[in-house]
């Protein structure tokens, strides 16, 4: 049994296909942790949806399991000093602030029912300006056009609108405003400016809401979460329920700004890939915001207390691990995510095999609304093995183009010589070999991979001054790391590399505009 006086920090991790809860002690350790996948809702192809309620069913039983197990390991519950959230980003709820009626599924990050908006969006020319307020291109992924589309098909939602009681938020709000409470016991709408910077109607520059783009989705009258610093002392209260009743919640920031945090890359020029449902590069620009030319977006990367918010440069992929959960869930190729990897390797390569795995449209660096998922190069010789390899590849090469993408860019000079990683696919030494035989250098690996919690229990602790400066985290997640070093010639590389651009290129313009313009019934 464990005596003596620690701190520990608390984390929720709300991703897009489970929720966890993790208590870290201060070397970053976790020293208890629950974890949940829940129900994806596909109400139609290139829908997602998530149930509002499950999410914080899912939030309040990982809290009540884990707490338990610390308990039960003879620590106590008094000994943790801040709670972080952090959460799957851009997925877009709305509710009536009255009741807290929620009026519609979560809209997920990945859903794509909003393509015929954005196509419409594009011919009013703004995209430009759009771009360079927000970072991001007008596209089916951020939360805007996720709430207009549920205004122009919930007439529930859209009475709320009219009458001025609408609320919108992130995941962070939402679990916030049903979880948390403020020091006065009031009811919080609130969230940190790195969720703020996905939704489209916040300023990356000013770090406000830009009276501009809530016009220009004709969401004047949406209550929009008031913004805080992603590690903050006072903005986001306590938690109001379950066993950890009254712990100070001081950390709340989007899932990929906790893992460049986690991985702590808080100088400019680190950066961070993070294999999770999607998978997201991150590469820290310091204080200034830098706008890519080459589809990489501008975001907030994390913003502590009292000091300037710091940026970075993001290339987006919308399926990763997803692909996986798909060989498993609708093929069958799998009966478990980790068997993938080794029967990836069992076959020597891919066997000719290409999956351009674009569920939904292609995101970074390519943002094609029009491609959908395809598989090239079948032949009698096909096995699953083969497609395995290809589906492993698909978030390689990816990676790989958006890697180009940031070195290729005139504005900031950027090599990457090392690419640290992490996130369920992460676990896999084959994908991570896989990786590094694709884009020729080293993939840096921590034991230690649950680097998303881990960044927003450091964005709590800095909260409570648990923490004082980043040097204080040096012993932080720093052991047994593992590096994977390419195996393959640079001609083989640029082989290969190149065969994947061909089948991006075969893969556009699957969909025509008449598909995209097709609507469901509500
Ligand atoms: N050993 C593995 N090999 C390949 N993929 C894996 C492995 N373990 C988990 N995954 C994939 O990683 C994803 C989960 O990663 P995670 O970081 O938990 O995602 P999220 O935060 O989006 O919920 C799943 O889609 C799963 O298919
Ligand atoms: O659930 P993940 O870890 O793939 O992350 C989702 C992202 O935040 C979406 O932008």
């Amino acid at each position: 049994m464990e005596t003596g006086f620690r701190k520990f920090t608390a984390a929720i991790d709300q991703g897009t296909t489970s929720t966890r809860f993790f208590i870290f002690d201060e070397r970053g350790e976790p020293v208890a942790k629950h974890q949940e996948e829940f129900d994806q809702i596909y109400p139609h192809a290139g829908w997602v949806e998530h149930d509002p309620s499950v999410l914080i069913k899912s939030v309040e039983n990982c809290i009540e399991v884990a707490t338990g197990k610390f308990v039960a390991s003879g620590y106590n519950t008094q000994d943790i000093c801040a709670l972080g959230i952090t959460n799957q980003r851009e997925t877009s709820l709305v509710w009536d602030i009255r009741s807290g009626e929620v009026l519609y599924n979560a809209v997920v990050w990945a859903d794509s029912r909003t393509a015929h908006i954005v196509r419409q969006l594009k011919l009013e020319g703004a995209a430009n300006r759009i771009l360079s307020k927000t970072g991001l291109p007008l596209s089916t992924y951020p939360s805007a056009v996720k709430v207009k589309w549920i205004l122009e098909h919930s007439k529930a939602a859209r009475d709320v609108y009219e009458a001025g009681y609408l609320a919108f938020g992130t995941v962070d709000t939402w679990l916030l405003y049903n979880l948390a409470e403020g020091h006065s016991g009031e009811r919080l709408h609130v969230t940190d400016v790195t969720n703020a910077s996905r939704t489209l109607f916040f300023d990356i520059n000013t770090l406000e809401y830009d009276p501009f783009l809530t016009e220009f989705f004709g969401l004047e009258k949406l209550l929009l979460p008031k913004v805080a610093s992603s590690s903050n002392s006072r903005a986001y209260g306590v938690l109001s329920r379950g066993p950890l009743k009254g712990l100070r919640i001081t950390g709340c920031l989007g899932d990929q700004s906790a893992a460049l945090v986690g991985q702590k890359a808080f100088e400019q020029g680190m950066a961070k890939n993070t294999y999770g449902t999607g998978c997201f590069m991150l590469y820290n620009t310091g204080n200034q915001p830098v706008l890519s030319r080459n589809g990489l977006l501008t975001t907030i990367a994390f913003q502590f207390e009292n000091r300037p918010p710091v940026y970075a440069l993001e290339g987006s992929i919308a399926v990763a691990g997803s692909a996986v959960k798909f060989l498993r869930d609708n093929l069958g190729i799998i009966r478990e995510a980790n068997e993938i990897g080794e029967l990836a390797m069992s076959v020597q390569d891919s066997g000719g095999v290409v999956f351009v795995t674009a569920f939904a449209g292609l995101f970074a660096p390519y943002w094609v609304d029009d491609a959908q998922g395809t598989i090239f190069g079948i032949t009698n010789y096909t096995k699953k093995e083969h497609i395995c390899r290809a589906t492993i590849e698909a978030t390689c090469f990816q990676t790989k183009a958006i890697m180009d993408a940031m070195e290729k860019g005139w504005y900031s000079g950027i090599t990457i010589k090392n690419l640290a990683v992490d996130g369920g696919m992460s676990n896999s030494d084959e994908c991570m070999q896989l990786q590094a035989d694709i884009i020729g250098i080293d993939v840096d690996r921590p034991a230690m991979r649950e680097t998303t919690a881990l960044g927003a229990a450091i964005a709590a602790g800095f909260g409570v001054k648990l923490w004082l400066s980043f040097d204080d985290l040096r012993g932080v997640n720093s052991r047994n790391h593992r590096k994977f070093s390419a195996q393959t010639t640079p001609t083989q590389r640029t082989r290969r590399f190149r065969q994947w651009e061909r089948a991006v290129a075969m893969s556009k313009g699957w969909l025509t505009s008449e598909d995209i313009d097709k609507e469901y019934d509500d």
